[in-house]
Order: C-alpha cells, then structure tokens, then sequence
C-alpha cells in the first residue's frame, strides 16, 4: 500500500473566540504554519506512533486496541462520543496526568478505533506527525493534529479514494467532520471553528452548526502574532469560561451578544463600498481593541497578553489576544501605513520580554495529501528541513 502525507494549516481567530462555542459568529483564517504527517502501512501488526511535537513515541499491537463496532451513519461519526471507548482508551494508553500526549495518543486512537478496515488491521502501521505550529498557544495546534490525524486515517483505509464515489466537497467534509471528533478528545468542548478552518483554508466567518461563509479581502490584512510562551489549554480556559457564564449569565450572554456583533460589524467594513482602506484598517483596529476588553472582562486575558498591548500601543498599534487566552498568543494588527522600522522596534520590545513574534501568511490552503511513490522511514521523515514539504512536494487540496 502506497505512503501518504498529510498536511494542515493552523489557524488564527481575529474575532469571536470562546463567544463561538455558545453559538455566535467568529472570524478567523488559516495560517501558514503547518502540521505534517506520515502514514504508511507495516507488515508486523504493530501501530508505530511518533509525536516529537509532545515527545510520544510508541508501539502498539494494532489487535489490543479496542476497536469500534459498525455504527449507525457510517462512515461519518456518530452524533455523540462514545464515552466507554474513550474510557478503554485512557487505560489502553495508560499516560496518567501528561495530558498533552495522552490527549494527542487517545484522539489518533479513537479515530482508529473507528476507521481501522480489516485490511489495515492485518498490516499495521506508522503515523508520525511534526508541526510548524506552537503547542498550546491558541494557533489551533489541536486542530492542526487533528485535521492531519483524520486525513491520514480516512486515506489509509480507503475512505476517499475514488471508488467512494464522494465528491471532493463530501470527503472536504468527511475529513472535517471526523477531525471534530478528535478535537473533542482534546478539547472537551470545542465550537468546530479551528478543524474548520485547517480543512478548508482560507478566511471564513463561522457559526455553528450554519453553512460558512468565506470572507473575502482578509488575504490582504498584514498581521505580527507574538507567542507569550505562557503555556495554557484551551480546555481549561473553555472550562473556565463556562463557569463565570453558568454563575453570571445575564451579565456574560450579553458580553457574548456583543462579540458576535463584532464580526458582523468586521463583515460590514468589508462589503462597505466606497470606504478607503485606511479607514478600513482604522475600523478594524478599534473592533480588536473592543474583542479584546471583552475577552478580558471573561477572564481570559494573562499579565503577559496585557504586556503585548501596552507595547504595541505604545507605537500606535492594536493588538488582542487569540485562541483561548490565559497566556499563548497575541496578534496585532500591521496597518499599511506601518514603517518596517516600526515593526522592527515592535518586535524588539517584544522579544526583550521573552516573547516569540512571527510573521505568517493567512488564508493560505487547508488539508492536503501527497500520495509517494516510495516509502520512507519515519528518522528519513523527520530528519527532512522545515520548510521539504510546501517546497518540493505536489499536494492535493480538497477543493
Ligand atoms: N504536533 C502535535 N503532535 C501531537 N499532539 C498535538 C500536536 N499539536 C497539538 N497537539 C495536541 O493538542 C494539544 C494542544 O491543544 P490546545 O490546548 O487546544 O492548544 P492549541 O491552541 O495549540 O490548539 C496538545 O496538548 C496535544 O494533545
Ligand atoms: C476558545 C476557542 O474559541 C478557540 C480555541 O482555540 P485554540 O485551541 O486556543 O487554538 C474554543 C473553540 O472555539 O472551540
Ligand atoms: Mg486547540
């Protein structure tokens, strides 16, 4: 059987984080960091699993994992999780509290448990994934691994080749559907707004469970995303979020109203005909400084995010945190009239605090398979220089 890569993007959420999860509208677009993975059957029934991103690497007999019976729906994932599964799976991968490998070796597991064909299961076999995204600093790493965990597993048993007879938009939407699954093994609650985003690219204004809607013109908006290296989980956060507004809720539903008001009105200035791109950007600005003020009263900010606005604002420029806060990454808004010599300070300023900057493309491809014509070994696949797969290689996106 052949060797496939996958590959998905990262995301960065310009407006609407956590508001989403209770339904409202959010905005956000795909980055140009990206995950990687290897998938490639054995012939010693083993499942070899190497995550150098959470430093996991481990062998499995593919017959002692529990496997999934034949479900109603198949093959998309049933509605809700299987808890017992997922119990089985926790004892199986036995990782006790190092939550960060446990959640990662538990969602590939619980795809597989699903999607594994008697054929696979027969074989065995690699899956390695390595990413250019930061762990757990709100870029949407999980979804990344989760949209890459998907894609390898729905091309290995055969789920999108051609004899499916899904079209390109229903294996787009099977891969995403699936990646969700995984994305709540990692996040408890997720909205869907990041394994979105990572399937499909580009920029979009996303509601749950309501089609998506492209956002034209945001290819164009220049942004600095400054990682804190303040680790937190989204799960957490989530968590926490959701206790202020089950204590609170008249005071948070409308802190939450008023952050899907934010992407409508961010919609607005872009379909706005005759408005000049300074104005433009000026609008856009003052709606990252609202989400932020928003986003801080739910208690989602961190000193080190506090830290990254007053810099920034001291040389006139707007910033707010993304994902789920609590420490991770900050973006700030580059407008056009911005000097190089201004961003270069910037970035001074803040990487004498100890902060990472990065500057990346946004709205670049979503999920993509490489078929190889050779195999390779999993040291030949990571031993490969950051930037081997978007240079060399010929991917297919699903679009
Ligand atoms: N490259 C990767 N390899 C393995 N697991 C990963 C990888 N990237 C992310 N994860 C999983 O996602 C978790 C981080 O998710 P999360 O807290 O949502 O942060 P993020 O904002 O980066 O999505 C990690 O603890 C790990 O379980
Ligand atoms: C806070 C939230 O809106 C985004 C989380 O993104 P990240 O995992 O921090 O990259 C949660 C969600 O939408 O599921
Ligand atoms: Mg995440």
């Amino acid at each position: 059987m052949p060797t496939y890569f996958t590959s998905s993007p990262g995301k960065v959420i310009l407006f609407g984080e956590h508001a989403v999860v209770y339904g409202k509208v959010a905005t956000a677009g795909s980055l140009g960091l990206r995950s990687y993975a290897l998938v490639q059957t054995r012939e010693d029934k083993k499942i070899e699993v190497n995550l150098p991103n959470v430093q996991l690497a481990r062998s499995w007999n593919i017959n002692d994992v529990p496997r999934q019976a034949r479900w109603e729906g198949y093959p998309y994932p049933p509605q809700s999780m299987n808890t017992d599964l997922l119990d089985q799976l926790t004892k199986f991968v036995d990782l006790g509290n190092q939550t960060n490998r446990s959640q990662a070796a538990i969602a590939l597991l619980y795809l597989h448990s699903f999607l594994t064909t008697d054929e696979t299961l027969a074989l065995g076999y690699d899956f390695v994934v390595r990413s250019n995204l930061p762990v757990g600093a709100g870029l949407g790493s999980s979804a990344s691994y989760s949209v890459c965990v998907a894609t390898a597993l729905l091309q290995l048993n055969g789920y999108l080749s051609a004899g499916t007879g899904l079209d390109v938009a229903a294996q787009r939407d099977l891969v995403n559907q699936w990646a969700f699954q995984a994305e709540r093994v990692i996040h408890g609650n997720p909205s869907g707004i990041d394994n979105t985003v990572s399937t499909l690219g580009g920029a979009v204004m996303f509601k749950k469970g309501e089609k998506i809607e492209p956002l034209p013109g945001f290819q164009s908006l220049r942004f600095l995303l400054t990682n804190t290296r303040v680790p937190r989980e989204t799960q957490v956060q989530v968590a926490n979020v959701r206790k202020l507004h089950d204590k609170f809720p008249t005071v948070v539903n409308p802190m939450l109203d008023a952050i899907n008001e934010i992407s409508n009105s961010c919609k607005d200035i872009f379909s706005q005909d005759g408005l000049d791109r300074s104005h433009l950007l000026t609008r856009f600005g003052e709606l990252v400084d609202v989400n932020h003020g928003l986003l801080a009263a739910l208690g989602v900010s961190h000193p080190s995010l506090e830290k990254v606005r007053e810099i920034s604002s001291k040389l006139g420029l707007k910033s707010k945190l993304t994902g789920a806060g609590g420490g991770g990454c900050a973006l700030t808004l580059i407008r056009d009239d911005v000097t190089p010599e201004t961003v270069a300070v910037v970035k001074q300023l803040l990487e004498a605090e100890g902060f990472q900057c990065m500057e990346t493309s946004v709205g670049g491809p979503g999920a993509g398979i490489l078929t190889l014509t050779h195999p390779t070994t999993i040291a030949e696949f990571l031993a490969h220089d950051k930037t081997y797969f978007d240079t060399t290689q010929n991917w297919t996106y699903f679009v």
